[in-house]
């Protein structure tokens, strides 16, 4: 493990001849497999398997030292080949570090900065009246609702346009992201491991990957041109709604189309489908797990929004300092349950020293957010759902705001405060207007649910039933007015 000249790698499963520890590369769920090994090693754990190197940061204070000090080295994606034969490499999440991603992050960071989240108040209320609506239509459906609702927002910021659960243009994306998510890890295809086999050609056995990206390149060439072009023919109709779509057109056409490439547009606005709605339909999905599980939670809720809110209207973001439990609640869901759990991989785009330890170039890093966020030196029984822990003995919210669920340093999520308040005002909503309980069978038995959840990059609860009671006639008397 020493190198003659430099420093030792950090700790780690000893590797194994030729194929580097690929066997301890752990299954399941590696969040928790990583934290078990990080008792053993330390808060860095580091393995090689088939020339990829990997480093698992397991605590706050690494992963601040690394990705927000060492940003310059740190703030790199590993170069999967199969993310550009796919035709992916449009999307910011996954561009290298350098000026073609500084280009998107500018424009991402100007829509969906702090400053700039009362713009999308309207659109996020709208989106959440149709998901309390939906939810009393077709109870059973509450993933299909839950997933809209984000996904509705985010392409009504990019395209002007409000779409349904079947629209053909969410289809189409969420076709192009499913192929993407079975080919991203390293390990998955044997080209991101073997980058010269892309060169072979498609008739030679054992490339059926080929293909494959061929197929994913299609579905991502109709996700950036189809919404576009609608954008464009209803910019030239006079019907177009104001969008980022049509703002980033205005703009280059003020400059005298030297602003923004076409194909920048497409990609930035193609792009945010992708980065947004996994990810917040996961999280409202945790959310529903971890109040039906914890009935006590939605009673201190409904309590303090009876109290500021009422029982005439819906609770709105004029409401959100006054309600500190709700508040409470969206800090605890996104540690108790991060929609990313192993966050997104950064990679070393030098040698870097840390610690003693030598971190060579081109390691992949991982910040372990699970482990993080369930440190029970930080967290007191991190596996139960309990917002109180946010709270000091003085009654008041505490400092910590569980930021650490959006990721580090320059490439942290920069989608982070519309999610956020997307996810608040879904809380606050919800628990105006219903009480979530677990379903029954038909002899009256109430239908377990495991509370277990799914793997892979970004984690949500497998499958299980519930239903929403409206709590009274007056929320049943505000849904019917939706
Ligand atoms: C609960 C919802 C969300 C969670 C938990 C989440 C989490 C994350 C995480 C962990 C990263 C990687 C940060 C890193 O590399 O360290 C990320 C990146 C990103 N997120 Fe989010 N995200 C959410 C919602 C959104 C939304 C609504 C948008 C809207 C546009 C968005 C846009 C992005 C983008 C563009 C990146 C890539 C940033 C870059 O590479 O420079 N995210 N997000």
């Amino acid at each position: 493990r020493f190198t003659p000249k430099k420093a030792p790698f950090p700790p780690g499963p000893k590797p194994l001849p030729v194929l580097g520890n690929i066997f301890d590369v752990p299954a399941g769920k590696p969040w928790k497999s990583f934290a078990t090994l990080s008792k053993q090693y330390g808060d860095l754990v580091y393995m090689g398997a088939l020339g990829v190197n990997v480093l698992v940061v397991n605590s706050v204070k690494a992963a601040e030292d690394l990705f927000d000090k060492h940003s310059r080295v740190y703030s790199d994606r590993p170069n999967i080949p199969m993310v550009s034969l796919m035709g992916w490499d449009i999307n910011i999440i996954l561009l290298p570090y350098g000026e073609l991603w500084r280009k998107h992050r500018r424009i991402f960071h100007q829509e969906y900065r702090a400053e700039a989240m009362p713009e999308f108040r309207e659109d996020q209320e709208y989106a959440a009246m149709n998901l309390l609506r939906n939810l009393a239509e077709t109870p059973k459906r509450f993933k299909t609702h839950l997933r809209l609702y984000p996904a509705s927002i985010t392409m009504h910021k990019a395209y002007g346009h409000w779409v349904t659960s079947d629209d053909p243009i969410v289809d189409v994306t969420e076709q192009a992201g499913n192929m993407l998510k079975l080919c991203i890890f390293p390990g998955s295809v044997l080209v991101n491991v073997f980058p010269f086999l892309r060169h072979l050609p498609e008739w030679f056995p054992g490339t059926g990957f080929k293909a494959y990206a061929r197929k994913c390149r299609g579905f991502v060439d109709q996700m950036r041109t189809v919404p576009y072009d609608l954008v464009k023919q209803r910019m030239a109709e006079g019907t177009a709604e104001p969008c980022l779509t049509t703002q980033l057109l205005e703009e280059n056409e003020a400059a005298g189309h030297e602003k923004y490439p076409e194909e920048l547009i497409k990609d930035v606005t193609a792009t945010a489908f992708a980065a947004a709605v996994d990810t917040s339909a996961a999280t409202l999905d945790s959310l529903i797990l971890a109040l039906v599980k914890n009935p006590e939670v939605q009673r201190k809720a409904q309590a303090e929004i009876d109290t500021v809110v009422g029982d005439a209207r819906l609770p709105n973001f004029e409401d959100r300092k006054s309600m500190p439990y709700v508040e409470a609640i969206y800090r605890e869901l996104i540690r108790w349950a991060p929609a990313a759990p192993m966050g997104v991989p950064h990679a070393a785009s030098e040698d870097n020293l840390y610690n003693g330890f030598l971190i060579p170039k081109g390691t992949i890093v991982l910040p372990n957010i699970w482990a993080m966020s369930h440190d029970e030196n930080k967290y007191s029984e991190p596996d139960n759902f309990m917002p109180e822990r946010f709270f000091r003995e003085d009654g008041t919210l505490s400092d910590d705001t569980s930021s650490i669920s959006y990721g580090f340093g320059r490439r942290v999520c920069v989608g982070r405060y519309v999610a956020e308040t997307t996810a608040w005002l879904a809380i606050a909503s919800l628990m105006a207007v219903y009480t979530i309980k677990p379903s029954r069978d038909a002899a009256g038995n109430e239908i377990p649910i495991s509370g277990e959840f799914r793997n892979g990059a970004i984690s949500m609860p497998l499958p299980f039933e519930c239903d929403f009671v409206p709590r009274s006639p007056a929320a049943l008397s505000l849904i019917s007015a939706l």
